[in-house]
C-alpha cells in the first residue's frame, strides 16, 4: 500500500502509531522505545551498575528520584549557551503560562559545567561549543531520560551556524548531519578504530516544525544538511584564523561542494547529535539560525543586537512546536 505520510505530513496531523510503524518517516533511525514510549537503552553493563553517576549533570540515579523529577519531560532542548538557554526556558514559561523567570535546576549548579532549567514538560541544557562537549552532556540527558521513564522524549538542538547561499537570518531545520569529511555519518575512534554512525534527524519532527515555522513571516526556514564541523575555522574553510593554508579558491570549492551536497548550513555538532540520538532511538531535531552566509564571508558584522533578535527565530518554532504539543497532550 502507498504510503500517504507526506500527506499526512502536510496537515501535521501524524498520529504516534502511524510514525512507529511508517519506515519513510523513521528515515532510518533505529526505535528502541518500550510500548509505553519510555527508552529501552541497547548497554547491558547499565543493568549491571550498583548505581549511575551523570557526572556532568551531578545526577545519579540512587541519591536521586529522577523518575519523580524528570518522568514527566517531553522535550529536552539544548543549545551551545547558558544565556540562550535561560532565555527560551523564560520564553517557553510565558507560552505554556508557566511561572516566569525560572532558575537553573540545583543540582547542576553543583556540576558547574552545564546549566540545566525545567519548565514543566520541557528540560533547556546548555550544551558549550563541539561535538566532544555536546556528546558528553547528551548521553547522560538520555541516561537521565531512561532512567527517569520519560515517555517518548524529544530531543532539540537550538543552535547558530554559518548559512550557505541563503539570507542571514534564516532558520534551517536540518535533515541529516554531514561529517568534515562530507559523509553523513558521525564518526568517532572508539578502542584504537575509527567507528561510524549515520547522522540522518526525524523526518516528521522536521516537517512539524516546519509547519510552526509557517506561524512566523519574519525569516524563512529552509529544510536541508547540516555539517558539524570539528573546528570554527579551518574546519568550516575560514580564512580569517590564525593558521590558513589554502585559497580563497579552494575555500570557495569546498564550500560550492557543501551546497551541492544539499548542505545550507554549517555548525560544530549536527552529524553527532543526529548519531546519537538516532542510535538511542530518540527522536531528534535540530533548528538554527544562520548568522553570516557564508559564500559571502567569513566574520560575523552583524551588531550583537540584530544577532540576539536572530537567535529568537529557532526559539519560536521550536516553542510553537511545543505549545501544539502540550495543547494536543501528545
Ligand atoms: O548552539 P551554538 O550557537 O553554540 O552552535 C554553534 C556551533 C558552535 O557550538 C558555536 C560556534 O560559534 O555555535
Ligand atoms: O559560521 C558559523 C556561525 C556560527 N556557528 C558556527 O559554527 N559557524
Amino acid at each position: 500500500m502507498a504510503c500517504d505520510c507526506d500527506y499526512v505530513l502536510k496537515k501535521c496531523d501524524v498520529t504516534e502509531e502511524h510514525y512507529g510503524t511508517c519506515s519513510s518517516l523513521l528515515n532510518g533511525r533505529t526505535s528502541k522505545r518500550n510500548p509505553d514510549g519510555s527508552l529501552s537503552l541497547p548497554n547491558e553493563n547499565l543493568s549491571k551498575l550498583k548505581g549511575d553517576v551523570m557526572y556532568h549533570l551531578a545526577l545519579d540515579n540512587l541519591n536521586f528520584d529522577l523518575p519523580a523529577l524528570y518522568g514527566d519531560v517531553k522535550f529536552v532542548v539544548m543549545g551551545g549557551t547558558k544565556y540562550r538557554m535561560r532565555e527560551f526556558a523564560c520564553y517557553v514559561a510565558e507560552l505554556l503560562g508557566l511561572p516566569k523567570d525560572p532558575k537553573s535546576v540545583n543540582h547542576t549548579k553543583a556540576s558547574q559545567r552545564f546549566a540545566m532549567y525545567k519548565i514543566g514538560p520541557v528540560l533547556s541544557v546548555s550544551h558549550g561549543i563541539g561535538i566532544p562537549s555536546m556528546t558528553t552532556v547528551l548521553q547522560e540527558l538520555i541516561k537521565v531520560m531512561f532512567y527517569a521513564k520519560a515517555k517518548d522524549p524529544i530531543f532539540i538542538r537550538l543552535g547558530t551556524s554559518g548559512g550557505l547561499g541563503i539570507p542571514p537570518g534564516s532558520v534551517v531545520v536540518s535533515s541529516f548531519g554531514l561529517s568534515g569529511t562530507l559523509e553523513k555519518t558521525y564518526e568517532l575512534p572508539v578502542l584504537g578504530v575509527i567507528r561510524k554512525w549515520p547522522s540522518y534527524l526525524d523526518k516528521r519532527l522536521s516537517e512539524e516544525l516546519v509547519c510552526s515555522a509557517s506561524n512566523f513571516d519574519e525569516f524563512k526556514t529552509y529544510v536541508a544538511g547540516t555539517m558539524g564541523a570539528d573546528d570554527f575555522y579551518r574546519g568550516q574553510g575560514r580564512l580569517d584564523g590564525p593558521l590558513c593554508d589554502y585559497s580563497e579558491a579552494d575555500k570557495m570549492a569546498y564550500l560550492d561542494k557543501l551546497a551541492s551536497l544539499g548542505v545550507k548550513n554549517i555548525e560544530m555538532e549536527a552529524n553527532a547529535f543526529a548519531a546519537i540520538t538516532g542510535e538511542a532511538g530518540v527522536r531528534a531535531s535540530i533548528a538554527c539560525v544562520t548568522l553570516v552566509d557564508r559564500l559571502q564571508g567569513d566574520q560575523i558584522t552583524t551588531p550583537k543586537t540584530v544577532l540576539k533578535e536572530w537567535q529568537k527565530y529557532p526559539m519560536q518554532v521550536v516553542g510553537a512546536l511545543i505549545k501544539n504539543y502540550v495543547e494536543r497532550k501528545l
